[in-house]
């Protein structure tokens, strides 16, 4: 035989409840089937608030109390066709409503709500619909639970008296019927017979009573999810179910806050080896889950990850408790006898301290019983008064494969710490099937993230990026993260999840992703933003796995990457500023970096989407030594000069260097030197010297004058040197040389200037806007090692982009 449970919203709707009778009806082909049902979903909780609204005298209890009538009706009216039936239906319906009335309408009159009345008024739920359900499937009988479900009191709680239970569940059903109703939760005091239950949930306890009981082949828990997840699916949009689990790892996750099944349920089935299978009520087709003693091993580490949110923290500490016996006995006891449950401990092993864990609701009193408790010691100063500290959460990773497998607490320590996130408590007993952290409230959601991700049970990593400048660069870098999108995820199991976009003057967000082609439009219409406001929501945001993208030129974007490295967000900048800003800032970020455990990448900052930043360092590792650089550093300025004929002026050339996407966004810097003195100071400084951009010796060719003022009055003065320098053009034509804007170090001096070159010379045929870097090292000195290729444009450059971010996925 078979015990199936259906929930709240199994039995809530049209729909739903149709789908019930479908499935009990088919298995009650098969087998002999006893059906246990909760109340219609959303209707335990409105008792309980019209009875909250009676009591204070508030006469719309009245209102709470039609509209549920009104919703009982309006099912019935809905699935019972059959006249005769309508009409008994309606009289059990309507006279518990009018016992329920009486009962609500006493509370208002007398203004008094006993755990008692509470404890009646509640029951009607499960009786309410069990009738419905009853009369809805074919040839079914109707149990009250209350006449086998016996609970005693203890601990100022009702507990159930599992023995004279199993005794009347089997009298009950010693006469068996095809399929028997029973309403879930329900239960009866064994002396005072008054209505009680087995807590919120309790219909999948009821049921796992009674399969025990009678020795089910299965118990079947159906519900509005295709099972347990690996995590929490509002948290977790990767999540997933898992197929299989084994009784421990159930127990463990729906203990830790997994809402698929009331906790107590499991074991009365798993002592019989009873297989629970929790299936969805909207997909009966579906795999749902199987929860067994024997499962299959996927080789996964952990099978699922489960959080409670409302957690405090207790520490009782005192000098006096080191090596007393008896201490934790007296901690444990006088909560026990308070009705307060504890659901993590952390004691260090010098014994001076232990930390409990209890729900926020519980903290207050736990608190007091403790102080009251520890009274003696301390007045006398031999321990110290309860600590308590809330705002908290317990994640728990739980799976019986971290059994005596080393690192798995490593991993889960080190991939929280890489996020900012800092483990308050931490506990793990001897089955390692559990390991439990405390952390702040705040940083749950990020925690679980990543916590998912790296534990390999999500179907991708997930990048979440932040892209600032939507310009040459950031454009670009959008449209080939769009058009790589699909790619990545099915080859690489990368998303590339982008979550906010800013322009210089607005900027939005949004943590499952922002539409890719939309986000111009989406831009225009959104708020005004400013890079302060962009700092807070970024980092307020709190998101995992989060990359800031910096695309733009601006100071005050590069001035953010310090909070942002602090907090744990990996910056990658095409952005100059920050890696040439003076040495001890640049070094700053660079040690935040390493320290939060995070990356500070800027490869494009020298020669776009060349390799130059990346082979110094890989050099350096490998213990060569950078002993000079030569090399030609600007896109610009190498294609000004080589499109420069008598046919074009200079000033045009400058023009089409913009146009081509070569220059800075302000083209000043480029023809000032300055482009150029911060790539050769970047470069110097990875090549393990320490350069300031003052030190650089400067032979520059734009006399000063022409870099006074704002840009419009740079181009309409720009004309003005096209004479000068067609001049200088022939002269040189005429000499057989080209003109080359070159950098160059040796020893740590550095220098820029224009030459002219000659065809002998390695950089007299560099083309376009290409860029050239000869790196004499130790290890390649009588042949320097040669990088060369395009040193400027948005392509190559938002590829250079791309390639770091690719870079921190380490995938
Ligand atoms: N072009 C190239 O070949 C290379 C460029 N780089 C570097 O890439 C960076 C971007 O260059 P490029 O794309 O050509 O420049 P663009 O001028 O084309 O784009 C700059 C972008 O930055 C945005 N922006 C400016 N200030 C802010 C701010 N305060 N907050 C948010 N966004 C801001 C602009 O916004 P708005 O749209 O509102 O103006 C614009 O979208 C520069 O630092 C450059 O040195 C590096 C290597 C090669
Ligand atoms: N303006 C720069 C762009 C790359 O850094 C250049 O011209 O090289």
């Amino acid at each position: 035989m078979k015990v199936l449970k259906f929930g709240g919203t199994s039995v809530g709707s049209v729909e739903s409840i149709l789908s019930l009778k479908r499935i009990v009806e088919r298995e009650a082909q098969r087998q002999p089937v006893v059906v246990v049902v909760s109340a219609l979903g959303g209707i335990t909780d409105q008792l309980l608030s019209t009875a909250q609204l009676a009591l204070s005298g508030n006469e719309t209890w009245k209102d709470s109390f039609d509209n549920m009538v009104e919703r009982h009706h309006q099912l019935i009216d809905s699935v019972i066709t059959d006249n005769i039936k309508h009409s008994e239906l309606y009289h059990k319906v309507d006279t518990l409503f009018e016992q329920l009335h009486s009962i609500y309408f006493g509370v208002f009159l007398i203004h008094d709500l006993s755990h008692k009345t509470e404890d009646t008024i509640v029951s009607y739920g499960e009786r309410l619909s069990s009738h419905i359900v009853a009369t809805l499937v074919e040839n079914a009988r109707w149990i009250d639970a209350r006449t086998f479900i016996k609970t005693e009191r203890k601990h100022n709680k009702h507990v159930l008296d599992s023995t004279l239970t199993q005794q009347l569940v089997r009298d009950a059903f010693s006469h068996q019927h095809t399929i028997t109703l029973v309403p879930g939760f329900i239960s009866q005091d064994k002396d005072t017979h008054e209505t009680t239950n087995l807590g919120r949930g309790g219909s999948d306890y009821t049921a796992s009573i009674i399969a025990a009981a009678l020795d089910a082949d299965i118990l079947e828990i159906w519900t509005d999810v295709n099972g347990f997840m690996t995590a929490d699916p509002k948290v977790i949009k990767a999540a997933y179910t898992i197929h299989e689990l084994s009784y421990i790892e159930a127990m463990e996750l729906c203990n830790f806050g997994a809402k698929v099944v009331y906790p107590p349920t499991i074991y009365p089935v798993c002592v019989k080896n009873i297989p629970i299978q929790v299936k969805n009520t909207f997909d009966p087709d579906g795999e749902g889950t199987i929860i067994k003693a024997k499962i299959k091993n996927d080789g996964k580490p952990i099978k699922g990850i489960s959080s409670i949110k409302g957690t405090t923290l207790i520490n009782v500490a005192g000098l006096s408790m080191v090596g007393v016996i008896g201490v934790n006995r007296r901690i444990f006891t006088a909560l026990a006898n308070h009705g307060i449950s504890v659901f993590m401990v952390s004691q260090a092993s010098s014994e001076n301290s232990t930390s409990i864990g209890v729900r926020e609701q519980d903290a207050d009193a736990a608190v007091a019983v403790l102080n009251d408790e520890f009274a003696k010691e301390i007045e006398t100063g031999a321990m110290f008064p309860m600590e308590a500290q809330s705002g908290l959460a317990t994640i728990a990773i739980v799976g019986e494969n971290m059994r005596h497998l080393p690192g798995i607490a490593a991993k889960l320590f080190e991939t929280l710490g890489r996020s900012g996130i800092s483990v308050i408590a931490f506990a793990q007993g001897s089955s390692e099937t559990n390991i439990s952290v405390v952390i702040e409230a705040a940083y749950l959601r990020k925690a679980l993230n990543v916590l998912h991700d790296s534990f390999f049970l999500s179907e991708y990593k997930v990048l979440n990026l932040f892209i600032c400048g939507i310009g040459t660069v950031g454009g670009k870098l959008i449209e080939q993260i769009r058009s790589q999108y699909d790619e990545l995820k099915e080859h690489s199991r990368l998303k590339l999840n982008v979550v906010g976009i800013a322009s210089s003057k607005h900027a939005i967000y949004n943590r499952d992703g922002l539409d890719l082609q939309t986000y111009r439009e989406e831009l225009q219409a959104s708020e005004l933003s400013s890079p302060q406001k962009l700092c807070e929501a970024v980092i307020g945001m709190n998101i995992f796995n989060s990359v800031f993208v910096d695309c733009t030129a601006s100071g005050e974007i590069a001035a953010l990457y310090q909070p942002l490295l602090e907090h744990n967000i990996s910056v990658v900048a095409a952005n100059k500023i920050a890696a040439s800003s003076p040495y001890d800032e640049y070094m700053r970020l660079k040690q935040t970096a390493v320290t939060r455990g995070v990356k500070f990448r800027y490869e494009t900052n020298v020669g776009a989407g060349l390799p130059i930043i990346g082979t110094i360092n890989d050099l350096r590792n490998s213990g060569d030594k950078i002993l000079k650089i030569e090399a030609v550093l600007s896109g610009t300025l190498n294609f000004i000069f080589n499109e420069l004929t008598a046919d074009v002026p200079f000033s045009e050339t400058v023009h089409r260097a913009k146009e081509e996407g070569y220059s800075e966004p302000d083209p000043r810097i480029d023809l000032s030197g300055k482009d150029v003195i911060r790539k050769l100071v970047i470069l110097t400084r990875e090549a393990g010297y320490k350069a300031e951009q003052e030190e650089v010796e400067k032979h520059l060719f734009v006399p000063d004058e022409y870099f006074e003022g704002s840009v419009d009055e740079f181009w309409k003065r720009l004309p003005q040197l096209d004479d000068d320098f067609e001049k200088r053009r022939r002269t040189l034509e005429q000499q057989g040389e080209r003109w080359r804007f070159v950098a160059s170090m040796e020893h740590g001096k550095m220098k820029v200037g224009l030459q002219a070159v000659a065809q002998s010379h390695p950089f007299y045929n560099l083309e376009g806007s290409n860029n050239i870097v000869l790196l004499t090292t130790e290890r390649y000195k009588a042949y320097p090692m040669q990088i060369q290729g395009y040193g400027a444009g948005a392509d190559v450059t938002a590829a250079g982009v791309f390639a770091n971010i690719m870079s921190i996925a380490n995938i």
